[in-house]
């Protein structure tokens, strides 16, 4: 079990849940990012996160509505929140990497998805974003998540996982960190560092 209760369920597993679940589906955007802060410290990846109403951070996407795909109900907010241009970018099921379930107070799946694009990319849907419907109300600021740490051992990602994340979006960002090779298991294990501090 991951902390805060939830099960990190595979892409199959999530498939073989219950008719009862209900469903959110939220997507990890991000580019790989040759850059250097002040040519110093590798930026390693562009990855794209919100600041919500409710004061936490989290990731685009949102609840999948009745007869809608988890894809359909994906693509639909963020739509609504970023204003990708699906036409461009639309999220397909190849994107689902997996799932973290809820048991309480009723059984839900919050679907992860990842999804690469190159940086070009990655700063047009960023500029987009500002036009989306939900910009200004449900989503208050789009950001990018630091991924260097600073000399200190603490500014950069430590500082950045201090911050307080919405349901899993914690758990999701250090597994797509990992799984797409943006960082190595001890590289996420050193930012974690704060935690033990
Ligand atoms: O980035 C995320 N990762 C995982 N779970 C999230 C994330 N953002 C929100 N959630 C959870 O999913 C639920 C629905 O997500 P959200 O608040 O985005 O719905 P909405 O956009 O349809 O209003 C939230 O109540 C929260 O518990
Ligand atoms: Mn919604
Ligand atoms: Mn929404
Ligand atoms: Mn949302």
């Amino acid at each position: 079990m991951d902390h805060a209760g939830y099960e990190k369920l595979s892409a199959q597993q999530c498939r073989d849940l219950p008719e009862e679940c209900t469903h959110a589906a939220h997507c990890i955007i991000y580019a790989h990012n040759d850059d250097k802060l002040w040519g110093k410290f590798p930026l390693r990846a562009a990855v794209m996160m919100q600041v919500r109403f409710d004061g936490l951070l989290g990731f685009p996407g949102g609840l999948v509505d009745k007869g809608e795909s988890w894809e359909q109900g994906l693509n639909r907010e963020l739509q609504e929140e970023i204003a990708l241009d699906l036409e461009r970018f639309r999220v397909e099921e190849a994107d689902h990497v997996g799932g973290y379930l809820r048991r309480k107070p009723r059984l839900r799946c919050y679907h992860c998805y990842v999804k690469q694009v190159s940086l070009q990319e990655f700063l047009s849907i960023e500029t987009a974003a500002y036009g989306a419907p939900d910009y200004g109300s449900e989503v208050l600021g789009v950001m990018r998540v630091p991924l260097h740490t600073l000399e200190d051992g603490k500014g950069g990602l430590p500082a950045f996982l201090q911050n307080r994340f919405v349901g899993a979006a914690r758990d999701q960002l250090l597994f797509a960190l990992q799984t797409t090779g943006i960082m190595s298991g001890d590289d996420i294990t050193s930012a974690l560092c704060w935690d033990s501090s």
